[in-house]
């Protein structure tokens, strides 16, 4: 996958050279490439933001920057003129869920524009649809705002790439995690069996994975129907086997 990111910050998105993402970019499994938005800019001081007509507090991100920034990620390396997926974090934008984030994780190309100030000059979004043929999808990762983009950006690659095969050496633990299938995760333990007073609870030291397997499925629905109720469907009500389960 090629992700690019547009940017005035590109210093915030050095984490995305660190750790699995960076070992992904390292193994050609993820293309990176992050932009400066005032690179794209031609006065002195390189503007990118300027008053909202209409009056009202804060600034707005100019649109000529973001349109000659568009134009390069689309012409760099790309003889084939494919188009990628462009994605705005914003408050008030689709959720960012992991359902959403399978789906992004089978693109070949996503873009992100990062957004700073209060916001991007709407024309923008018209002028990536309409004229440049891109699909142009606001993404929040939830209901609260932050200064910019970046920040999502980052959570949302991270989130995204794990997903792509190879990235994770263990594709198992892919499987189990919360949100994967709608519930939560269940609770983890690990050596020593018996610490501070505290015992792991015995199913899983009675080596039966047919009662361990049980076990975590209804710690998996007792913590989502107490943390996150609204995740819970009837169709969680079996057992670990499918079978008849009362919650
Ligand atoms: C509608 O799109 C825009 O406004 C893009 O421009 C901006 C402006 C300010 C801040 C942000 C960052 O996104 C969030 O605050 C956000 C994302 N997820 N949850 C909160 C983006």
């Amino acid at each position: 996958m090629r992700l690019d990111v547009v940017t005035i910050f590109p210093d915030y998105l050095t984490p995305l050279d660190l750790s699995l993402i960076g070992k992904a970019r390292e193994d050609g499994l993820l293309d990176v490439r992050i932009h400066d938005l005032r690179d794209f800019t031609h006065d002195r001081h390189r503007t990118v933001d300027d008053t909202p007509y209409g009056g009202g507090a804060g600034m707005v991100m100019k649109p000529q920057p973001w349109a000659e920034a568009l134009d390069h990620v689309l012409a760099l390396d790309n003889p084939s003129g494919a188009k990628p997926r462009l994605l705005v974090p914003g408050p008030g934008g689709r959720p960012f869920t992991q359902a959403l984030a399978r789906e992004l994780a089978l693109e070949p190309w996503l873009a992100f524009a990062c957004g700073r100030y209060e916001g991007i000059d709407e024309r923008v979004y018209d002028h990536a649809r309409e004229d440049l043929g891109l699909e142009v999808s606001v993404v929040s990762l939830g209901d609260y705002v932050l200064n910019g983009g970046e920040v999502a950006v980052l959570a949302m690659v991270e989130a995204i790439g794990r997903l792509i095969p190879g990235v994770i050496g263990n594709a198992e633990s892919l499987v189990e995690e919360s949100h994967e299938d709608g519930l939560l995760e269940y609770p983890i333990y690990t050596k020593p069996s018996s610490w501070n007073g505290r015992d792991v609870p015995s199913v899983l030291l009675s080596g039966n994975h047919g009662a361990i397997a049980q076990w975590r499925h209804e710690q998996r629905l007792a913590r989502t129907a107490a943390r996150r109720p609204d995740l819970l469907h009837a169709s969680h009500a079996g057992g670990a086997d499918g079978g008849d389960l009362e919650i």
